[in-house]
């Protein structure tokens, strides 16, 4: 499914409000809901989204589980740290249940990034044990469920910190993994394996700009996932594309006639 919205500030705010909804939809049927995080220029726009959108209170942010697509390898305070653009843009302004935000570990947590991606792997896979729901058809036993887990995505088409022809789109059988030589800055950081993001529900790609219409284009044209990594997001029940109209520019058009799509009222 594609949604199109005319620029990054309406395209965020589209994906806050969809959010929320989503956020609140599930915390009806099951009790508590499972959003996980990414890092990136509308990753964050969408979470400062939420926080202005003054429908917070739909979600009882104290049900909310909070996981991270990817994290950069860098000191805890760090403000290259996903994590602290997310407690700055959102979390710090709600209330949350610490026990159930689950951050990637930082440099000065861990010898190495290899130990902060073992001990990722084991945090969600303790959290899967605790849900005894077998959820994942790639890793079961090892992610809980993922309700929503949000995705950017790079000009190179990279999502989490998958990179195209590098190791960890590659890696199969496996949650997490460690990264040492991100072509996009800084170098070290920990990521969810393609395993482990497509056992989500549904996966939202969350992605604007005319530099990323190229890869939309190759993405949504069903490219190798080892070349566009974009490509190998299939959620278990819904993958969305939520695009600006820059972004959009390539998106084959036999994939906007069908009538699952939506785009803003005024185009
Ligand atoms: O840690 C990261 O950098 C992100 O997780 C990364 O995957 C990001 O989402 C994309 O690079 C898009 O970032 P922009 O929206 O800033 O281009």
């Amino acid at each position: 499914m594609i949604s199109i919205h005319a620029d990054p500030a309406a395209l965020a705010e589209a994906a806050a409000i969809r959010l929320l909804t989503k956020l609140t939809t599930v915390q009806a049927a099951r009790g508590e809901a499972t959003v996980v995080l990414t890092g990136g220029t509308l990753g964050i726009a969408t979470l400062a989204a939420v926080a202005a959108s003054g429908k917070q209170d739909s979600v009882d942010w104290r049900r909310v589980n909070f996981w991270w697509g990817d994290e950069r390898f860098v000191p805890k305070d760090s403000p290259d740290r996903n994590e602290q653009q997310a407690r700055q843009a959102l979390l710090e302004q709600l209330d949350v249940d610490p026990v159930r935000v689950h951050p990637a570990g930082a440099a000065d947590e861990f010898a190495d990034v290899d130990a902060a991606a073992q001990a990722y792997a084991e945090e969600l896979r303790q959290a899967a044990q605790a849900e005894n729901t077998p959820v994942s058809p790639y890793l079961p036993g090892q992610v809980p469920r993922f309700d929503v887990l949000l995705l950017g995505m790079g000009p190179d088409a990279h999502i989490a910190s998958l990179f195209p022809e590098m190791a960890g789109i590659r890696e199969t059988g496996r949650s997490v993994v460690a990264v040492r030589d991100s072509p996009k800055p800084p170098p070290e950081r920990v990521s969810l394996t393609l395993d482990a993001i497509n056992s989500a529900a549904e996966i939202w790609l969350v992605v604007g700009g005319n530099d990323k219409a190229g890869a939309v284009g190759l993405a949504l044209a069903g490219a190798s996932p080892v070349q566009v990594p974009a490509a190998g997001a299939r959620a278990q029940r819904k993958t969305l594309w939520l695009l600006d109209e820059a972004a959009a520019a390539e998106v084959p058009g036999s994939l906007l006639d069908g009538g699952s799509n939506d785009r803003d009222e005024e185009h």
